[in-house]
């Protein structure tokens, strides 16, 4: 279980986010929605203690600033916006990297079981015919595909998604969160995602939390969050009656070929 209290934190000393309180079950999925510059992907650095912050982040009962390094990546592993500088290692060596905190040494420590998860999960993620390609190669999309394998093979027990389906398209949206989501729940794993699309919200949230100047101020099963009038103040549209009206132009668009 992931609890969060009064969390404060910024850069250079300036706070973004302020008095943040969260509770996250195992095995929840938690999605973070609000509009750009809000402080999500903030809260989320912070939870990866990646910047620092005032309050309390306790995991299992322990304060996260009490957790080494190692043990700090058996916890938590935070999957960012694929837009993020990274460094031209070959698919597979990028997957391998999330086997950092089960091995003793470096990557040339990798055990027989650490190799045959890490095929596992290429092949599972339909990218093992690419293991050998650079990954400043690939796709958006097949990149964002080796992202999530090495937060997988990391296996940690809270998983940190800023905009993870940001690059795919709405078959490989749905079939990356369906992916993860049955992954998460099988191994009852914690997953905080940030999503702007409000039917991923709808349709894979457990729990939806709404921020809005650093602050957050809806909190709720999805249904009850999306239809409430916060999100309509935030966004400062009816969001419920644009969704329905684009539904119902759907229905009555005649089905095949134009
Ligand atoms: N490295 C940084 N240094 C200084 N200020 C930053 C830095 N990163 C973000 N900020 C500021 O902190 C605030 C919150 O940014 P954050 O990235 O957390 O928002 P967000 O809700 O994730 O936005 P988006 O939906 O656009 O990704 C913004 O005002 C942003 O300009």
């Amino acid at each position: 279980m992931l609890e969060i209290k009064n969390l404060n934190s910024g850069y250079d000393g300036v706070d973004v986010i302020h008095d943040i309180n969260l509770r996250v079950e195992n095995g929840e999925f938690l999605c973070i929605l609000g509009p750009n510059g809000c402080g999500k992907s903030t809260l989320l650095k912070s939870i990866a203690r990646i910047l620092a912050y005032r309050g309390n982040i306790i995991v299992d009962k322990r304060e996260l600033s009490s957790f080494n390094r190692k043990s700090l990546a058996k916890k938590i592993a935070l999957m960012g916006q694929s837009s993020e500088i990274y460094f031209p290692y070959s698919v597979y060596d990028t997957v391998s990297l999330g086997r950092y905190a089960h091995t003793e040494g470096f990557l040339k420590s990798l055990s027989v079981e650490d190799k045959d998860i890490i095929a596992d999960i290429l092949v599972r993620l339909g990218i093992f015919g690419e293991k050998d390609r650079m990954i400043n190669e690939l796709s958006g999309g097949q990149l964002q595909r080796v992202f999530l394998a090495r937060t997988l093979a990391q296996n940690p027990d809270i998983i940190l998604l800023d905009e993870p389906t940001n690059h795919l398209d709405l078959k490989h949206q749905v079939e990356l969160l369906q992916y993860l989501l049955r992954w998460a729940k099988d191994n009852n794993k914690t997953v905080i995602g940030v999503l702007h699309d409000l039917n991923l919200v709808h349709y894979y949230g457990d729990n939806a939390a709404i921020m809005h100047n650093g602050r957050l101020v809806s909190y709720g099963r999805p249904k009850q969050v999306l239809n409430g009038e916060t999100l309509n103040a935030i966004y400062d549209m009816d969001i419920r009656k644009f969704m329905l009206e684009s539904l119902e132009n759907w229905r009555n668009t005649p089905t095949g070929e134009a």
